[in-house]
């Protein structure tokens, strides 16, 4: 798996907010992406996933630009915020819809959220009566993170998967991320404000400022300290 980002510009009303000139994601890598609010980083997930065009050049995944090409779904889930969550249905309603989207049956479905159990902690699942639209926001993004990790697709997306989670929850959402990254083989892109998540598990971190790629490296024991100098500075 590969994408890469050619050149891009994406402005609103002459006001460019993301200037990408060239970065390309590999297989099995785990990148992080950091920044301040506004940096760009959801801009860039949304390129990439075709909710938005460029306003010059091209997101290639595969080769192919997602722009004119479907062939990138095949491969790539996500979850980018509530918006890709049905608010009357219930989570287990939802995770049956994006299964079967991906030809899972229902005994596949049960296996594959059981990993889940103790993220969702009792107040996803067999809920009678509660739809997505009555969970709190922490629960909705448990939601939305499993049933974007339910195909087990090559590529992974997700935007900030450990705000609004307390902190059992955070853990116990890289343990699952971690097991992810030992059991198959993903490119899993996620964005954090949260430098001590992303350097634990991530093997490259991103980090974007006002639009730009300031910093590209690859996760080392000294990153952490790196980046909490680079943001207490800038
Ligand atoms: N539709 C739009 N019209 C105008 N400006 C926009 C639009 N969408 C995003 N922007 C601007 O693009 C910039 C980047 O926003 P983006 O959401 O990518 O930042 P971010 O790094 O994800 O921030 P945060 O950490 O706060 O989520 C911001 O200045 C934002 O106001």
């Amino acid at each position: 798996m590969e994408i890469q980002f050619n050149n891009i510009v994406k402005s609103y009303n002459g006001n460019t907010v993301l200037s990408v000139e060239n970065l390309v994601f590999s297989q099995n890598e785990c990148i992080g992406l950091v920044g301040n609010n506004g940096a760009g980083k959801t801009t860039l997930f949304r390129l990439l996933l075709n909710l938005i065009r460029p306003t010059q050049g091209q997101v290639l995944s595969q080769g192919l630009n997602v722009a004119d090409s479907e062939t990138w779904k095949d491969y790539t889930s996500s979850y980018l915020d509530e918006g890709f969550l049905i608010d009357y249905l219930s989570p287990e309603e939802y995770f049956a819809f994006c299964g079967q989207l991906y030809g899972l049956d229902k005994k596949t479905i049960e296996a594959r959220l059981q990993p889940f159990e103790t993220l969702f902690n009792g107040e996803i699942l067999g809920q009678k009566g509660k739809f997505i639209r009555d969970l709190s926001k922490g629960n909705q993004k448990k939601v939305g993170i499993a049933a974007a990790m339910l195909p087990q697709l090559p590529v992974l997306i997700l935007d900030e998967p450990f705000a609004n989670l307390d902190p059992s929850s955070q853990a116990r959402l890289k343990k699952l991320f971690k097991d992810l990254r030992e059991e198959r083989n993903t490119l899993m892109l996620i964005s954090s404000h949260e430098l001590n998540h992303v350097t634990e598990m991530c093997d490259r971190i991103v980090v974007v400022e006002k639009g730009h790629i300031v910093r590209d490296m690859p996760n080392t024991e000294t990153v952490l300290q790196e980046l909490e100098t680079y943001f207490s500075v800038i």
